[in-house]
């Protein structure tokens, strides 16, 4: 029996950048890292003992280090049962440390799943495709804009291809199917497989990036759910503010490739009336923070946004990321919200899985 070791890295996101709601997402400069250490499968199959999990860094107050309720390792047991491999491997123990903050709209579940498909891909040895590993995160995490931006990295648009009606029923199942929390009794075998995710169910494409935008972040000190900041969205929307974004995102995606960067064409793309204006009543000052910081006072800054649900406000800046700052630390302190703040930047590499030798 051989032992491995390996480290899977996996950044924050922001998706939407304002009109792209549930398009596009920015990979940024707050890492996932998982160190891992296991024995390599073999036939007939192992026995098996718990993976343990110890984690560090942002959220390790509330993650649960059980592998069958822990997200991550959820996922990687998903892709291990859909590749025919039914448990965890022997001797698996994974620390985790965090560096994105949970509930927060930086991605953090988007990362959490993305880890997961890498590690469950790692352990069994798949190889599997950037496609395929896509699939599997893309049946837990059913937005695109994260999970692609985590998995290739920079600034990604991305589309769920129409599935045929078979196809869309596999991947409409419940997550309970998808992720059961419990592992079968002692010496039983799993019931049903989950349901293995229909091939190609993503598609994107990466948009250039100038180099000289950074993304600065204001990050209030309260967590929303993405879950609850899509409640609040409507069904419908009018054709005036369908159009409204689609005018703002086919320029916006080409705008912020551009060196050096147009704040007069960005700010205003990066205007929203899908999911913004809905967000407002569960994040205190959100209207007021994004009104208030423009390119005309504040120089360098280039256009302002909820990052993902929430409530993190993302400012796309050349210069005076201080100054962008400190005017929207000013605003939310006056709807009672004290935010931390940060200077990130867009990583264009995306996830990556070492060995070590
Ligand atoms: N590294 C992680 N490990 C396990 N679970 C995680 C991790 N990161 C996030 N999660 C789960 O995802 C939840 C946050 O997801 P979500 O509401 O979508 O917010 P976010 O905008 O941060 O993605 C956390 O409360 C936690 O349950
Ligand atoms: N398009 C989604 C993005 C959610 O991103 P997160 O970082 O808040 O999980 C949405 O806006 O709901």
């Amino acid at each position: 029996m051989t032992s491995r070791k390996l480290t899977i890295k996996v950044p924050a996101t922001s998706a939407n950048i304002g009109p792209g709601f549930d398009v596009v997402g920015l990979s940024l400069s707050l890492t996932l890292t998982l160190t891992v250490s296991h024995t390599r499968f073999t036939s007939p199959p192992q026995s098996v003992d718990p993976p343990k999990i110890s984690y560090s860094g942002e959220g390790a107050e509330e993650v649960p280090l059980d592998a069958y309720k822990n997200l991550t390792t959820r996922v990687a047991l998903y892709v291990l049962r859909c590749n025919g491999r039914p448990h965890f491997p022997s001797d698996l123990a994974i620390h985790v440390h965090n560096e994105i903050p949970f509930g927060r709209g930086l991605g953090s579940s988007g990362a959490a799943v993305i880890a997961g498909v890498l590690l469950g891909d790692a352990l069994g040895e798949f190889q599997l495709s950037t496609s395929r590993l896509l699939d599997f995160a893309l049946m837990v995490e059913r937005h695109p804009d994260n999970v692609t931006a985590a998995l290739v990295g920079g600034f990604v648009g991305s589309y769920l291809r129409e599935l045929s009606r078979e196809a869309t029923e596999a991947a409409s199942v419940p997550l309970a199917e998808v992720l059961p929390e419990y592992p079968p009794d002692a010496g039983e075998a799993w019931g049903q497989d989950p349901p293995s995710p229909p091939e190609g169910i993503g598609h994107y494409v990466r948009f250039n990036w100038a180099p000289e935008i950074r993304a600065v972040a204001i990050i209030p000190q309260f967590e929303l759910s993405t879950a609850k900041a899509r409640d609040v969205l409507p069904l419908a929307y009018t054709r005036k503010d369908l159009v409204f974004n689609l005018q703002r995102l086919a320029v916006l995606t080409t705008a912020l490739g551009q060196s050096p960067p147009d704040p007069d064409l960005i700010y205003e793309a990066m205007k929203d009336r899908v999911h913004q204006p809905y967000r407002k009543t569960l994040i205190p000052g959100l209207p007021e923070v994004l009104s208030s910081v423009t390119p005309s006072s504040h120089p360098g800054l280039l256009g302002i946004c909820l990052s993902g649900a929430g409530p993190t406000i993302l400012a796309l800046a050349t210069g005076g990321f201080e100054a962008i700052a400190l005017s929207a630390k000013e605003v939310f302190k006056g709807a009672g919200v004290e935010v931390k703040w940060q200077v990130l930047t867009v990583e264009s590499g995306g996830s990556s899985v070492v060995y070590d030798e």
